[in-house]
Order: structure tokens, then sequence, then C-alpha cells
């Protein structure tokens, strides 16, 4: 893969978390002040055990503080709750996050809405769902901040551009529209009840497909030029009985139609978990009331 159209996300989260060391050195050179992310791992899902692997790891490449917590599959929501209690009270600790999915038992929503919203470096929390709503500053859900950084990165201002969003969870699809909306993009949510989904994909200007289906968005619902936004993470079998990872877009005929395209992997993926590091040098100089060091480059 080397088209001019397809973006690296790989490459450009190095250089956001480039960005985010150079922040935290200069916080704890001026202030002291070290931000600490913790991450609470319920199970032993083993996609899951990777993300949270990689986090401790690039978290503490950047120079912060990483706690992480691990609990029994059978865990029950009395025992979640303590961790996020506990985590909530310790000062050194600036971001929180519970990594999804959960087990069963566990109700997912609950334990969200537990987590100190000033904390909530996921924005999960309704607090911040409602913040991000109204256009307040807010802790921004890392994976759509992730592709309105790839976006304006390579187009600039999206004013008036027509956005359609395939997907409405409220992790993705949803926090996706309202950055989308707040850049002055015309934004259309899809789903699965939406009529004519193809002939509606071929009036955007841009499409973010979020919707968990492998190869679901086909090549020629792409317009000429459009940029494609491939949120989706899907393992399918191989004929040697490994596994691969697709996205929720046909890349592979998707690819000849857009002007700009993420892969899977190495497109969106890779930029949720700088934007987690972004968002806890966020939370960290909120808590400590002084304003984010600018770096440059
Ligand atoms: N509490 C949260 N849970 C989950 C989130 C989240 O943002 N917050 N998102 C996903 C998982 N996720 C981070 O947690 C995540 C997914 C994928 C990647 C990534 O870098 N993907 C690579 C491929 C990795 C692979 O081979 O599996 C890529 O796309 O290039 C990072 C983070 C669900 N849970
Ligand atoms: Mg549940």
């Amino acid at each position: 893969m080397s088209g001019d159209n397809i973006i690296d996300g790989k490459a450009f989260a190095a250089e956001v978390r480039a960005r985010v060391k150079a922040q935290v050195d200069r916080l704890v050179a001026e202030h002291g002040l070290k931000p600490g992310l913790a991450v609470v791992l319920v199970g032993e899902d083993p996609a899951s055990q990777v993300y949270v692997r990689n986090k401790a790891k690039q978290t503490v490449e950047c120079g912060m503080r990483s706690d992480e917590i691990r609990l029994e599959a059978t865990a029950t929501q009395e025992e979640v709750l303590a961790v996020v209690d506990r985590l909530n009270a310790d000062p050194g600790i600036h971001g929180i996050l519970v990594q999804l999915p959960l087990p069963d038992q566990i109700d997912e929503s609950a334990v969200l809405d537990r987590i100190d919203p000033d904390k909530d470096v996921d924005g999960f929390h309704v607090v911040n769902t409602g913040r991000l709503q109204i256009g307040l500053p807010a802790l921004t859900p890392c994976t759509p901040r992730g592709c309105m950084m790839l976006l304006h990165d390579r187009l600039g201002d999206l004013s008036g551009k027509h956005a359609v969003v395939v997907g409405r969870s409220n992790i993705v699809g949803k926090p996706m529209a309202m950055l989308l909306l707040h850049a002055n993009c015309t934004v259309t949510i899809a789903h699965s009840r939406t009529k004519d989904l193809p002939g509606l994909c071929r009036q955007a200007d841009i499409v973010i497909a979020a919707v968990g289906r492998p190869k679901f968005v086909q090549g020629d619902w792409i317009k000429e030029g459009a940029a494609v936004i491939d949120v989706g993470i899907n393992r399918i079998p191989k004929e040697d009985g490994k596994t691969r990872l697709v996205g929720d877009v046909d890349f592979e005929a998707a690819v000849g139609h857009a002007g700009l395209i993420t892969p899977v992997p190495g497109g969106v993926g890779p930029m949720t978990i700088a934007c987690l590091l972004a968002n806890t040098v966020t939370a960290a100089c909120m808590a400590a009331g002084i304003p984010e060091p600018q770096v440059t480059a």
C-alpha cells in the first residue's frame, strides 16, 4: 500500500505521541506535574489484553504514570465500582479508562458514569457526552477525535462538506457526528434502517464507516475523490485457519474511488491510543488548573 490517497495513521499517531511526550516533559519540568492514567481490564478478552498492554507501554513511553488494574472475568459490579471509586479518589491519577467490552454481568453504563467526569479520558460519561453535544469544552471520545485529526490534517477546513456517518454507537457514531457538525459539516447519520444507503454514501464528501461489519461499505458507494475513514476492526477467518483484520470498508474496491482512505490495520486504530494519551494530558492540566503546554513540531 503506497498510494498518495492512503492515510498512514500509524505514522500520524507517532507524531501525536511525540507531541504528548513534549507536553509531559514540560509539565514535569515547569509544574512538577506527572500525568497519570489508570486502565481497568475485567476478564481475559485477548484483543482487550493487547490494547491494554499497548496503552500502558505508550503511556510510560510518553513519560506518564501508568496503572493497570486487572479483575477476574467473574468480578461483580460492586468490585468494579469499588476500583473506580478508589481511582476517582487518587490525586496521582488524572485519567481513568475501563476497557470495553465488559463481561455480561456488569452494567456498562453504570460503571462508565461512576468515573469522575474530569478523569473520564474516554469521554463516555453522560456529562462529557452532554458537554460535547452543546459545544462546551469536554473530554472527547478518542476514536472520533483521532478521525477528526486525520481529516483536518489532510483536508484542512471541513466547512460545508457532506459527511455520512454509517453507525450510531455511543462511543463512535454519535460523537463523530457531533464533532463533524462542530466543524461545520452537513452531517447525516445512517444506520440499519436507512433507506438506499449506497445512494446516500454516493452523495458524501466524507464517509465514516463505524458499523462493525466486515467490508460492509462497497467500493461503488464512494463518490470519486471522497474521503473514507474506516473505524471498523473485524477479525475474519483465513483459509489457513488463522484470522486477519479487515475494516468496515471493502478497501481494495474503495481505494480506486477515494481521494483519501484509511487502511485497516494502520489507519484509525493507532490514533485511538494516541488521543487517549492526549486526553490524559488535558485532564491533568484541568485538574491542576494550568493551561496545556503548547508544543511545536
Ligand atoms: N474503554 C474503551 N474501550 C474500547 C475502546 C475505547 O476507545 N475505549 N476502543 C476499542 C479498542 N481500542 C482501544 O481500547 C483499540 C482498538 C484498536 C487499536 C489499534 O491500534 N488497532 C490496530 C490493529 C491492532 C490489532 O492488530 O488488533 C490498527 O487498527 O492498526 C487500538 C485501540 C474497543 N474498546
Ligand atoms: Mg453488559
